[in-house]
């Protein structure tokens, strides 16, 4: 067994002491239980407990489904271990799992908003494990088994399957299976191998691996092509030794004998033993182009540098989160379980697994947003070796997985609720991770419906390039590539972005046949505002904003997307000088923060400095005409220091003006103020004065001045684990938006899309 160096770990590897304090500091453990109502007056206790309590209690006794809408089952998974296989390090007892378990159930919440608890079960006794378990159906929504040994786990699950009508689902088993077999689709693909002739040996003959081999034989690969070995070496038929019933099931006709033996020659090598179970020798003697899982956690059977010091052309994956390809059932059972109780599933089939394995496959071939690039540590992934599975981060799991994994279950018959609306189930469920992509989604959505050509006018830079591409492949229009040719093909190539494909649209500057009917228009706009046709010439050859807001403006294209190389004011200024206000509107910036399940509109975050009272009405109708676009209905809160004349002061005069000045406009929407912005947001703060003609807290916050407009929502992106878009402008003429400098492609295309939302999608 080669023993593994610490100095072959990754630089982003942890260290033992990192770990102990990580898991000490604050409160002990991972894991706190927060209530989901208010629990601070009498009121409150009455209905949460005795005596209003009874009342859902006597409506689940009438009619049990019922539970799914009164208490948090339906959203509750256990995590449920012995101890007995505690990743790879063996049997340390149900205590000890407990890290692990809690570790878990933080994994179901992180990822896919599912409430998890651990519970340790303190017994190596399969009845007892069982009869523990079977009685705590009523309790959750499904059964997560964990880190329990073969082959009492082969027990334990397919038995509490038959006694509870909930999904029972050893992890270890099915959620390691479902990655290893997505990972396995891609790296054949990859290797140009057929899965019908593959030859694939699997050490370790435990949870994880009975369950890899069968799913994949599943899917197709041969029976014949498979060695299985344990300790003992080749399962093969007729071996006595060390057998149970399971490993006879897949015990080969073969000569070999032990796992050196085996993997000579071998295609792809399954590790799912122990750590250090790979020597040098045996991956050298394998295939060319082998496909090597080392699955053990928390070390592989061998790390990727041993591998990558005998050979090149391996495509290597591991357990661990430290290394490219991370084979783990983390990107499986969040979601998986979060498809399953949608539907209220009694089950997870194989349909559904399969269902799972597909979905994933298919996301590590799509393009990669920003995200996975943090996750990547800056590294764009692109489907290859070294990114043959999607990492846990990437945002686009939770709507994917579980709309594959419902879907299946709906079609095979064990959904006990039906979803119908799966674009709109896609939605909510980017909104668990994100509040901001519902809101987002449904204006992709109608752009969709009405696509349009939107300039990039940044089109030389990378993340310019990656967001117009997105903008095409998400079929909102085409993108037009503002640019110098030959610098947008040259950071095309770098980027590996293939400008051939339809919806990209290049447009350079110099060689545009429009030239003279833009300068013409814009001499016309400037000459009596100090320019000289000369200087008209050069804005329009060589500037790209005057350019591109010239070329809306004279309709060559329906908005124009901008702001990653120049400051936003300037950015604004070279737009105003090609396209005026809307008549009877005012440019102002709105931006929109989301935070726990809130949508917040804030203005003005982009133009007026100090506004004055009639500019302050103007932005409060401004702000209140976007929210009713997007969907909202305006309640908006003018906001100062003061709340209704108190305390008493100066600058507070201008906002209780502007809300005069609304009185006299009689706009069509509910406003109110000056007042504080926690009156204008906490519902029992505002209760304090019954006279606010707010119906509730405002989701139009008016700010009194550009700074506090400013400093708040930046602090709500900051310390408030806000998501904040914006500023979004409002109230020109054609549709333009400039976003922050340095802004990632997620940004550029959210920024597009609205610019493409504003031409009248
Ligand atoms: N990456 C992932 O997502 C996952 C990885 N795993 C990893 O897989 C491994 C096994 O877990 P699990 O199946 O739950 O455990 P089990 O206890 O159920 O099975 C362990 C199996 O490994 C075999 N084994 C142990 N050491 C060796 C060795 N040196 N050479 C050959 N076979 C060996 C055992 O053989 P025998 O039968 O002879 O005792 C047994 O068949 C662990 O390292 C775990 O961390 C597990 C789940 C998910
Ligand atoms: C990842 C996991 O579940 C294990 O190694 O056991
Ligand atoms: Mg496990």
């Amino acid at each position: 067994m080669p023993d593994i160096d610490k100095k072959d770990r990754p630089a982003t590897s942890v260290t033992d002491q990192e770990a102990l304090d990580f898991h000490a500091t604050g409160r002990p453990g991972k894991l706190e239980v927060v209530p989901t109502k208010p629990m601070a007056t009498q009121r409150d206790l009455s209905l949460a407990y005795s005596p209003g309590v009874a009342v859902p209690v006597k409506a689940i006794a009438a009619d049990p489904q019922t539970a799914y809408d009164y208490t948090a089952r339906g959203n509750m998974v256990a995590v449920i271990s012995n101890g007995t296989a505690i990743l790879g390090l063996g049997n340390l007892g149900a205590l000890a799992s407990k890290p692990v378990m809690e570790g878990k159930a933080v994994l179901f919440k992180r990822f896919a908003d599912v409430d998890s608890i651990d519970l340790e079960i303190d017994t190596e006794n399969v009845d007892e494990f069982i009869n523990c378990v079977r009685f705590l159906g009523p309790s959750f929504g499904g059964i997560n088994l964990e880190d329990i040994k073969a082959p009492d786990c082969f027990v334990i699950e397919s038995r509490l399957r038959e006694l509870m009508d909930i999904p029972v689902f050893h992890d270890d088993q099915h959620g390691t299976a479902i990655i290893a077999a997505a990972g396995l689709i891609n790296a054949l693909e990859l290797t140009g191998r057929d899965l019908k002739t593959t030859k694939l040996v699997c050490n370790g003959a435990g949870a994880a691996a009975i369950a890899c081999i069968e799913l994949i034989k599943a899917m197709g690969f041969a029976p014949e092509n498979i060695i299985l070995c344990d300790t003992k070496g080749v399962i093969y038929q007729g071996r006595t030794e060390g057998m149970n019933q399971w490993k006879s099931a897949h015990a080969a006709k073969t000569d070999t004998r032990t796992l050196e033996e085996a993997m000579d020659g071998a295609d792809v090598v399954f590790g799912l033993s122990q750590k250090g179970a790979f020597s040098a020798e045996m991956i050298r003697s394998m295939a060319d182009r082998p496909i090597i899982f080392a699955m053990a956690n928390p070390d592989p059977e061998i790390t990727p540098e041993e591998v990558a010091r005998i050979r090149d052309d391996a495509i290597m994956a591991t357990g661990r989160s430290d290394y490219p390809n991370q084979v783990n059932n983390v990107l499986g059972f969040p979601y998986i379980f979060r498809g399953a109780l949608d539907v209220r599933a009694s089950t997870i089939n194989d349909a559904m697994k399969i269902a799972a394995v597909k979905a994933l496959a298919n996301l590590a071939r799509e393009d990669v947003p920003d995200d996975v690039v943090a996750a990547y540590q800056g590294n764009r992934p692109r489907f290859g070796s070294q990114y043959i599975i999607p990492v846990p981060f990437d945002p686009r799991l939770i709507s994917a997985i579980p709309v594959a994994v419902a879907e299946a279950a709906i079609e095979t018959g064990v959904a006990r609720k039906v979803i119908t609306d799966m674009a709109g189930y896609a939605r909510e469920l980017s909104a668990r991770r994100d509040p901001i992509a519902s809101t987002l989604a449904s204006l992709y959505e109608r752009v969709r419906r009405r696509p349009k050509r939107i300039v990039f006018a940044e089109a030389e830079e990378e993340q310019v390039l990656r967001a117009a591409l997105s903008y095409a492949n998400q079929q909102l229009g085409t993108a037009i590539l503002l640019g110098r040719e030959d610098l947008i093909r040259s950071t095309a190539e770098r980027a590996g972005i293939d400008l051939n494909r339809p919806g990209l649209e290049i447009v350079n500057a110099r060689i545009s046949t429009r030239v003279e009917a833009y300068i013409d228009y814009l001499y016309a706009r400037l000459q009596r505002h100090g320019y000289l046709h000369r200087d008209v010439q050069r804005l329009i050859h060589n500037d790209r904003n005057h350019f591109a807001a010239t070329m809306v403006a004279l309709g060559d294209a329906d908005g124009m997307v901008t702001g990653i190389t120049r400051n936003y004011s300037t950015a604004l200024d070279d737009v105003r000088r090609c396209i005026d206000e809307k008549p009877g509107h005012r440019v102002i910036g709105v931006s929109l923060a989301l935070c726990r399940g809130r949508t917040v509109f804030v203005a003005d975050t982009a133009v007026h400095d100090m506004p004055t009272a009639e500019q302050l009405a103007d932005i409060a109708e401004e702000a209140a005409g976007l929210a009713r676009r997007m969907g909202y209905q305006p309640r908006v809160a003018m906001l100062a220091y003061s709340t209704f004349g108190h305390p008493s002061g100066e600058r507070s005069e201008r906002v209780r003006e502007a809300v005069k000045i609304l009185d006299k406009r009689r706009v069509d929407f509910e406003y109110d103020g000056e007042m504080a912005a926690d009156v204008a947001l906490n519902r029992k703060v505002m209760e304090q004065y019954p006279f606010c003609r707010l119906s509730g807290p405002a989701n139009v916050l008016v700010m009194p001045a550009f700074h506090s407009a400013s400093i708040s929502t930046k602090m709500l992106q900051e310390l408030g684990g806000s998501t904040v878009i914006g500023p979004i402008l409002v109230g020109l003429d054609k549709p333009v938006q400039i976003t922050s400098m340095g802004a990632k492609d997620s940004d550029i295309v959210n920024m597009a899309a609205i610019a493409a939302y504003g031409a009248g999608s």
